[in-house]
């Protein structure tokens, strides 16, 4: 078994409640710097929102049923994209604990509708809506984190477009209990190719942070109101290197199985890096790069043991 390192509550929370976000109120502006201050410094914040928790119980419930499903079933979720379909214990990597589906376009409800359908073919009309339900306000959250980000860096005038061009893949995993003697890693250290995301889980802890200035491993607590909102490697590079994309990983302990989500943001096409970002301070880092050419060179073997994959990709 492995072990679980400091579990001191270090990463930031910040109220996401909705007198917090209105655009342009003081507590909107004192919002955006926290955000922005989080993002460099840890790669990553809870946000601290009023969650549905009806809504909850229907997706955790759902999810459940969902792994439940034959595996010929669930191996009918394909995509031609890398780590966008389902991912069992084996395949791409060894990992014993996980199970993993993948819903593309995932903020459209053809997008939840076909997914669905594809696993139930004679229809679970319920979860199909609750489902969209949920995948609609997490995107509306990664909006509007976007929003706080650009309006901070003094770059909004990009927002709109890079809205037009956001794709939304949704994840929704499994980590079984571990067996007497088995390794308790339910997701090995990476950091994600997205340009957010966020993450939501059942009552089961075991996501970790690695800390920026001195790499020791911060393990997560959420409550039933907590989103982790984290920015993966693309938002590293249009950022010129400001904000940080943190190295996470999961480990499993406890008697009750973990469930979690986690939404991806995904552009389609080539990012380009704010002219606005570029200074003495932050002199040139990045290359305009294409997103999913991004994730398309993470997935190649050659690319496994670099540890900045924007870096390789698209480094000046
Ligand atoms: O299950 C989690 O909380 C994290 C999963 C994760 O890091 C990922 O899917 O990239
Ligand atoms: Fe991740």
């Amino acid at each position: 078994m492995g072990f679980r390192s400091s579990k001191k509550p270090e990463v930031p929370a910040i109220n996401f409640s909705i007198e917090n976000l209105r655009p342009k109120s003081t507590k909107w502006v004192e919002t955006c710097s926290h955000v922005r201050a989080a993002l460099e410094e840890y790669g990553c914040f809870l946000a601290e929102c009023e969650n549905n928790v009806e809504l909850d119980d229907a997706i955790f419930n759902g999810l459940e049923k969902l792994f439940d499903l034959p595996l010929e079933t669930k191996m009918k979720n394909v995509s031609d994209k890398p780590y966008h379909g389902f991912l069992d214990h084996r395949a791409p990597f060894v990992l014993p604990l996980h199970e993993s589906f993948g819903i593309e376009n995932a903020a459209s409800f053809e997008g939840v509708e076909s997914f669905v359908k594809l696993m139930w073919p004679s229809g679970n009309h319920h979860f199909c809506e609750d489902l969209f339900a949920y995948t609609k306000m997490v995107s509306e959250m990664e909006k509007l984190v976007k929003r706080m980000v650009f309006e901070s860096y003094g770059v909004e005038k990009y927002y709109d477009s890079h809205i037009a061009s956001t794709t939304y893949l949704l994840r929704g995993m499994k980590y079984r209990i571990p067996e007497m003697g088995e390794q308790n890693i339910g997701a090995e250290a990476h950091t994600d190719k997205s340009f957010f995301t966020i993450l939501h889980q059942n009552g089961v802890n075991g996501l970790e942070i690695k800390a920026k200035k001195d790499d020791h491993w911060i393990g997560l607590q959420f409550n039933p109101n907590s989103f982790l909102v984290m920015a993966g490697d693309a938002c590293l590079a249009w950022s010129n290197g400001r904000i940080h994309s943190a190295t996470h990983r999961v480990l499993i302990e406890g008697s009750k199985e973990r469930y979690s989500t986690a939404l991806f943001s995904y552009h389609k096409g080539v990012i380009e890096i704010p002219d606005e970002l570029v200074d003495e301070q932050f002199p040139l880092k990045f290359n305009p790069f294409n997103h999913y050419g991004l994730l398309g060179y993470f997935s190649k073997e050659e690319c496994e043991k670099t540890p900045s994959t924007a870096g390789a990709y698209c480094g000046v």
